[in-house]
C-alpha cells in the first residue's frame, strides 16, 4: 500500500496491523439467484454479494453489521436480518448457464435481473463508525449517496465495481455495463480504499488512472488475481478447484481479503486468502459451508504469516508468498481425494 491510499489508522503501509475488535459493514441487498441451463431451472439458491461475503466472515469470526433489503417473499433464514420493504418483491437473478454449468470463465453466464428490491438508502445505513466498508450491490441497489456515506462513517471501504456499473436492459432485465466515467461514482472513488473487479469488468475502467486513485484488485477465476497499487503491480496465485458453478466466487474472494486485511495480513497475502475463499466457492452450488478443520488451519497459517513478516520484513516478498500459498493448500485440500500428496505433504514434510 502507499501512503495516500486511505488505510485504517492503526496501519501504515509497510507495516499493516491487526485491527483488534474489527467492525465491519456490508452494504447491498440478498437476492433469489435461479441458475437455468438449457431451458430448465438447475438450482434455485440464497444470492447477494452480502450473503456470500457475511458467510466468509462469519465463518472466519469477523463480526459484521450488514445492511440489506427483501421483500417479503424473502425465501431465507440468515443470520443478518435483512430490512423488509413491504411493497417490493426480493431481488431475483436468473443466471443461464448455456455452454454449461461447469464450464471455466464467466463468460458462459448471462445474468437477467428478474425483479429488482428498493436502493439501500442513506438513511438505513447506521449513523456510527466502521473500520471497514464493503459496498457490495448486485442489482443497483447502491446509489452514490449511499457510498458517500459509507466513505464518510468507514475508516476503508471496499467496493465491487459491479455495485457501480451495472445496468439492466428495461425489457428482459439482462445485464450491461457501464464505464466506471459515467457510472455517477466516479467523483467519490478517490476516497475509497479498495477498488475488486472481475476482469471482464475491468474493461469498462482506466486501470492505469484508477491505480493512482486506490488499490485495484482484479480477479481472473482460474487464474487467481492481480493487485494494481500506484506502481507496484502484483500477481496472486489461485488455488486448485474443481468448478462446479462459478457464483459468488469474486464475492467471497472480497469476503477473504477483507478478512487477511483486518488480521493485519498485507494486501497481496490477504488476497490470496481471497483466492482461497474464491476457489473453494465455485466447488459448491450456492452459500459454499466451509469445513471447520479447514478454517482453524487457514486461522493458524495466517497467525505463523504474520509472525514471520513480523520477524524479517524480506518475508513480504513473492517467494515467501509461495510458501504460505503452499502452506494453505494443505488445508484447502484436506477432506478432498484430489490432492491426497499435498495432504501428506503438509502434515508431514517440513513445517517448522
Ligand atoms: N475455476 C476456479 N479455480 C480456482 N479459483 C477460482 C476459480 N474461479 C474463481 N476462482 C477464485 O475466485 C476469485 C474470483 O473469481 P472471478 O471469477 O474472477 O470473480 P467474479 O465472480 O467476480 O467474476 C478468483 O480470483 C480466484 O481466486
Ligand atoms: O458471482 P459473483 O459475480 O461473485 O456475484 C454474483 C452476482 O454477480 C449476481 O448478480 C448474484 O445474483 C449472485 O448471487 C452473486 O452475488
Amino acid at each position: 500500500m502507499t501512503q495516500n491510499h486511505p488505510l485504517p489508522p492503526q496501519q501504515t503501509p509497510h507495516s499493516p496491523r491487526r485491527i483488534p475488535n474489527p467492525r465491519v459493514l456490508i452494504v447491498g441487498n440478498y437476492c433469489h439467484d435461479v441458475l437455468i441451463q438449457n431451458g430448465a431451472v438447475v438450482a434455485e439458491t440464497l444470492g447477494g454479494a452480502a450473503s456470500f461475503i457475511s458467510n466468509v466472515l462469519d465463518s472466519s469470526s469477523v463480526a459484521c453489521d450488514l445492511v440489506s433489503k427483501v421483500g417479503r417473499d424473502f425465501r431465507y433464514e440468515v443470520t443478518h436480518p435483512p430490512i423488509v420493504a413491504p411493497e417490493k418483491e426480493t431481488t431475483v437473478f436468473e443466471a443461464y448457464f448455456d455452454l454449461g454449468i461447469d464450464g471455466v470463465g464467466h463468460a458462459d453466464r448471462v445474468l437477467k435481473r428478474v425483479t429488482a428490491c428498493d436502493p439501500i438508502l442513506p438513511s438505513d445505513i447506521p449513523d456510527s463508525r466502521f473500520d471497514f466498508g464493503m459496498a457490495v450491490g448486485v442489482g443497483g441497489e447502491i446509489l452514490p449517496e449511499t457510498l458517500e456515506k459509507m466513505v464518510e462513517i468507514c475508516d476503508v471501504v471496499a467496493v465491487d465495481i459491479q455495485a457501480l456499473i451495472r445496468v439492466f436492459d428495461p425489457v428482459d432485465g439482462s445485464v450491461k455495463l457501464v464505464n466506471l466515467k459515467e457510472s455517477g461514482f466516479h467523483h467519490i472513488l478517490h476516497r475509497v480504499g479498495f477498488l475488486k473487479a472481475s476482469s471482464d469488468e475491468a474493461l469498462f475502467m482506466d486501470v492505469e488512472q484508477m491505480k493512482q486513485l486506490c488499490c485495484v484488485v482484479v480477479t481472473n477465476g482460474e487464474k487467481g488475481c492481480r493487485i494494481y497499487d500506484k506502481d507496484d503491480e502484483t500477481v496472486v496465485p489461485p488455488f486448485l478447484a474443481k468448478q462446479v458453478d462459478p457464483t459468488g466466487a469474486g464475492d467471497s474472494f472480497l469476503g477473504g481479503l477483507v478478512v487477511g486485511l483486518v488480521e493485519g495480513l498485507t494486501v497481496p497475502d490477504a488476497a490470496l486468502l481471497g483466492n482461497l475463499f474464491g476457489s473453494i466457492t465455485v466447488e459448491h452450488i450456492g452459500q459454499p459451508k466451509f469445513d471447520l478443520m479447514m478454517l482453524q488451519r487457514v486461522k493458524e497459517e495466517v497467525q505463523r504469516r504474520k509472525k514471520q513478516c513480523n520477524l524479517s520484513s524480506s518475508h513480504k516478498n513473492n517467494n515467501d508468498r509461495d510458501e504460505f500459498h503452499a502452506r494453505l493448500s494443505p488445508a484447502r485440500f484436506q477432506d478432498s481425494p484430489l490432492q491426497p500428496k499435498l495432504l501428506v505433504n503438509g502434515l508431514s514434510g517440513d513445517r517448522s
